[in-house]
């Protein structure tokens, strides 16, 4: 593949800022590199893993002359980068990012833009629960989605070039407003996380009363919500600050739905049950009938896929 861009700058270097250099290596996407992360012991361990070609603990350096810059961080941080880089991006360059709130992301870095640059808002539809540079692998974007959520006006060349990036990256795109994104992934992504977090903090303590039967028996439909929960604190309380409104939304509803449950549990309503875990089954069942990556969880291999129908 021949080099879409002169410069990339990856500020940020964990899971997802180091999947993207090794795709970027792996395909020859750029000629030069610029890895910007925070800490010194971060970016010591970027360079021995070679994800770039140059690195610095400063995002301004590392989006200077830079044609497309791709913010990775938790999205609390995301304002403070702006900052840092609306000095040094060069006119004409793509700003984006990788943040799983979009509204929140826009409303801190937006304002910081120079109006010449193209700042494009994304979110690639992928990860594991591990974070850190060693967490990165090439391949992670195969397959999945990556939503952008353009401001109105919106170069059209910029989107189409931030667009066959990551179909390079073997992502399918998508477009939509900010405040739909949120909402839907509130969902599909915050909410089982969420779930997961309260479901392992309250079998922890239980464990006081059960003493070690938690971990030793537990069993696989337990063993699938650690490892959500054993995703990022940073990243995740930042999802939740920042995605406040759309969660809360979501969370009221579930505990309606979850309501409803415990009552067809109480008063023994076998048919209610059956119902609602039939219409479950069949969503399960359409997502992999139409061939979409339907991840099961195995405790370190990301991408093993459940074929199984029933
Ligand atoms: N983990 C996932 O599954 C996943 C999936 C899609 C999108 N995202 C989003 O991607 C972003 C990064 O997540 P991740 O999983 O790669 O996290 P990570 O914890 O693995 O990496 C975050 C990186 O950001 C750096 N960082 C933090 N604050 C910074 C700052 N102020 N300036 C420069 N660097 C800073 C850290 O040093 C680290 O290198 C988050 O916004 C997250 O919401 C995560
Ligand atoms: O597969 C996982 O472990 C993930 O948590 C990935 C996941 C998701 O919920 O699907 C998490 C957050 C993102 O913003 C996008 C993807």
């Amino acid at each position: 593949m021949t080099a879409q861009f002169d410069r990339i700058a990856l500020i940020g270097i964990g899971l997802i800022g180091s999947s993207i250099a090794h795709d970027i290596k792996r395909l020859g996407l750029a000629h030069e590199v610029v890895v910007a992360t925070r800490s010194a012991e971060t970016l010591k361990r970027a360079e021995e893993l070679q994800l770039g070609s140059r690195y610095t603990t400063s995002s301004a350096e590392a989006a200077e002359n830079a044609d497309l810059v791709i913010v990775s961080v938790p999205v609390g941080a995301s304002e403070s980068v702006a900052r840092e880089i609306a000095g040094s991006v060069k006119p004409g360059a793509i700003v984006t990012d990788v943040g799983s709130t979009k509204a929140s992301v826009i409303a801190q870095m937006q304002p910081h833009m120079p109006p010449h640059v193209h700042f494009i808002p994304g979110h690639p539809l992928a990860g594991t629960e591990k974070s850190g540079p060693d967490a990165g692998f090439p391949g992670l974007f195969e397959g999945r989605w990556c939503i952008f959520t353009p401001i109105a006006g919106t170069d059209e060349g910029a989107l189409k070039k931030l667009r066959k990036f990551w179909e390079s990256l073997g992502s399918k795109v998508d477009e939509m407003d900010a405040d739909h994104h949120d909402k839907v992934l509130a969902i599909v992504s915050h909410l089982p996380h969420i779930i997961a977090y309260n479901i392992v903090g309250t079998a922890d303590d239980l464990e006081t009363v059960t003493e070690s039967e938690v971990i030793k028996y537990s069993a696989s439909g337990f063993r699938d919500f650690t490892r959500l929960a054993a995703s990022d604190p940073t990243m995740w309380r930042d999802v939740c600050l920042h995605n406040k409104d759309a969660i809360l939304e979501m969370l009221a509803r579930f505990s309606e739905d979850l309501a409803y449950l415990q009552r067809a549990i109480r008063w023994g309503e076998g048919d209610k049950l059956f119902e609602l875990f039939s219409r479950t089954r069949a969503i399960r069942r359409s997502i992999v009938q139409a061939g979409q990556d339907v991840d099961t969880p195995d405790f370190g291999r990301p991408h093993a896929q459940d074929t199984k129908t029933n």
